[in-house]
């Protein structure tokens, strides 16, 4: 384009990277795309690298899953192992299980491949886990990007559930428990429990089926469903632009930062390689499932301390502390409510997250675009049901390893199983209660210090023999930082009956709203931030 004419006149050639870059941009408009995009601004903060690691550890998993991919057999076949692993020698098993005893002692790296590739699910689950959290506590869900939140919780649904058919694919006996539990918890759905699991299973549990079918399911449908989501995603974190923490000169209609081209490409680029780095040396040094200490899996074994990974362990904990409650129907029906419960909470659990902006939103009857985050402290309500919610997500975990935990602690592991059960619903509510509590107490102590300086920590003894510390004042920038804010007033419904006796019908819906509101927004859920006009009033003299 714009060059294109510069070079004719240029006597002899361009250099080879200005050719290159010519030729595209004829073909592909490069240099307007370019010119729009390069200088964009990123704003910096060190939780704004938690969506890289979930992108990184992604690309991770997708590199070592290709080569896992190029030595995995997916079929239940039934071999003879006669690899280099000696204690397996002779050993009958399906050819998934044997493929993957290759891939760790007879392929080249691949054990460190297969290390590598769990390791790296772990950490983008841990990472998804955090940078969700991330995205709440500090309110970055707000319009306009609630779609792309939802476009996040179907990621981390998604990799949860890939990262279940592909620790299932070896088919070890840990692998086989977990589809046994599968298995079991489809059966549980009244009516049409039998049919799914036949249709998933081509029949029986566990036939020939089931491995093919995850695999298919693991490296292509749910992977390819991921990364057309995750191109969305950064799509719109670039359309919308990235959200900035308040500060001066940072106003809902600016971004302060770094250019992408050259500093942020440069930061990411070498992020890349740390977070790849460290990936893989945890990998080459920490063992992840190894699969050749639990065999092969036969359905009338089970193996003990048969965890599922981290990110599954909540849905574990819901049916190890569930009571064994079973109905039995008029015509000898079962109706297995010990585990169907846990399996309709399970989802719901995860539908919180999913529908949190709206409710928000709903709450607060607020339309306004937000591109300044909150800090937690300034949201306690919100704050407090993201903590709830992860104490509940804990107590769950701590169900689902709840024979780890007996014999780690040496605990009774019907203590803990009461433990769980009387936690599920106390634990959230408590957590509630003192997160808004420490949230509240933070706003004092920020309004504190906005009205009478940092406390130094040096007393001083007055002519007079009084002590006093000194208070040192904030600059201008902290006073910004901690009043810049808004604080809702909490929606009010009115009177029901008007000055002429006429009563208006309030709906139970919008009598629900307006306690939520208070709930949020009212007397006692907000410390009133310093008004400019008590601030002059302290700091214009009188010794402070
Ligand atoms: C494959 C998984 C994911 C990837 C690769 C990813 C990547 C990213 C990246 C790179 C950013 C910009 C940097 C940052 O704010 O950290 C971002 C922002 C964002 N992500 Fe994710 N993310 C993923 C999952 C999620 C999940 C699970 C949620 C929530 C349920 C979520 C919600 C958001 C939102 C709302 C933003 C915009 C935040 C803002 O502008 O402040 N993402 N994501
Ligand atoms: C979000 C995406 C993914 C997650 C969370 C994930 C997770 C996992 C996990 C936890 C295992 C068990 C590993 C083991 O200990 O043996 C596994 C196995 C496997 N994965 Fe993935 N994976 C993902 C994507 C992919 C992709 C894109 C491919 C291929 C292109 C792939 C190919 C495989 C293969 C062939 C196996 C079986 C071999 C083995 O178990 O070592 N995975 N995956």
């Amino acid at each position: 384009m714009s060059t294109t004419g510069e070079t004719t006149k240029r006597p002899g050639k361009a250099p080879a990277g200005e050719r290159v870059a010519d030729w595209a941009d004829g073909r592909l408009g490069v240099y307007t795309l370019a010119k729009a995009n390069m200088r964009k601004i990123f704003p910096d903060h060190w939780s704004f690298m938690l969506g890289e690691v979930c992108l990184y550890s992604f690309i991770i998993i997708i590199l070592t899953g290709v080569y896992l991919t190029l030595f995995f057999h997916p079929s239940m076949a039934e071999v003879t192992y006669h690899g280099a692993y000696v204690p397996m020698q002779g050993v009958h098993m399906s050819e998934a299980y044997a493929s993957t005893l290759d891939i760790s002692f007879d392929v080249r790296g691949g054990l460190l491949m297969r290390q590598i590739h769990h390791w790296a699910a772990l950490v983008f689950l841990v990472g998804m886990f955090v940078h969700m959290m991330r995205v709440f506590f500090t309110g970055a869900f707000r319009k306009p990007r609630e779609i792309n939140w939802l476009f996040g919780f179907l990621l981390l649904v998604l990799g949860m559930f890939t990262g279940f058919t592909g620790y299932s694919l070896p088919d070890d006996l840990l692998s086989g428990t977990g589809l046994r539990f599968m298995e079991g918890a489809i059966l549980s759905i009244p009516v049409v429990g039998t049919y799914i699991a036949m249709f998933l299973f081509g029949g029986e549990f566990p036939g020939t089926e089931i491995i093919p079918r995850f695999f298919v399911i693991h490296v292509l449908l749910l992977p390819g469903i991921m990364l057309g989501l995750v191109v969305a995603h950064l799509i719109l974190v670039f359309y919308h632009k990235h959200t900035q923490f308040a500060g001066p000169g940072r106003t809902e209609k600016n971004v302060v930062g770094m250019p992408l081209l050259p500093v942020y490409m440069g930061k990411a680029g070498g992020f890349f390689f740390l977070v790849f780095g460290i990936i893989s040396v945890i990998a080459a040094t920490v063992t992840i499932n190894p699969i050749w200490v639990l065999g092969p899996y036969r359905p009338d074994q089970v193996s003990t301390n048969a965890q599922p990974d981290w990110y599954m362990g909540f849905s574990e904990g819901l049916i190890r502390a569930m009571p064994g409650w079973e109905i039995v129907l008029p015509g000898g029906y079962t109706l297995a409510l010990g585990v169907l419960i846990p399996l309709m909470i399970f989802p719901l659990v995860l539908a919180a997250i999913a529908v949190y902006p709206f409710v928000e939103a709903w709450v607060t009857g607020d339309k306004r675009e937000h591109h300044i985050l909150d800090r937690p402290r300034n949201a306690p309500t919100r704050t407090a049901f993201g903590a709830a919610w992860i104490a509940l997500y804990f107590v769950c975990l701590v169900g689902g390893g709840n024979d780890l935990w007996a014999t780690h602690f040496h605990l009774s592991i019907n203590a803990i199983t009461w433990f769980v059960r009387i936690g599920f619903f106390v634990v959230p509510v408590l957590t509630f209660i003192v997160t808004k509590r420490i949230c509240l107490g933070l706003q004092r102590r920020d309004r504190e210090k906005v009205l009478h300086g940092r406390e130094s920590g040096i007393i001083k003894r007055l002519p007079h023999g009084e002590f006093i510390e000194v208070h040192e004042p904030l600059s201008q920038e902290q006073l910004h930082t901690l009043t810049a804010h808004e604080q809702y007033k909490p929606l009010e419904i009115g009177p029901e009956v008007d000055e002429n006796g006429v009563t208006r019908k309030v709906g139970p819906v919008q009598k629900l709203r307006a306690r939520l509101s208070r709930g949020y927004y009212g007397e006692g859920n907000q410390i009133p931030k310093p008004t400019p006009e008590e601030y002059k009033e302290l700091t214009s003299g009188h010794g402070h």
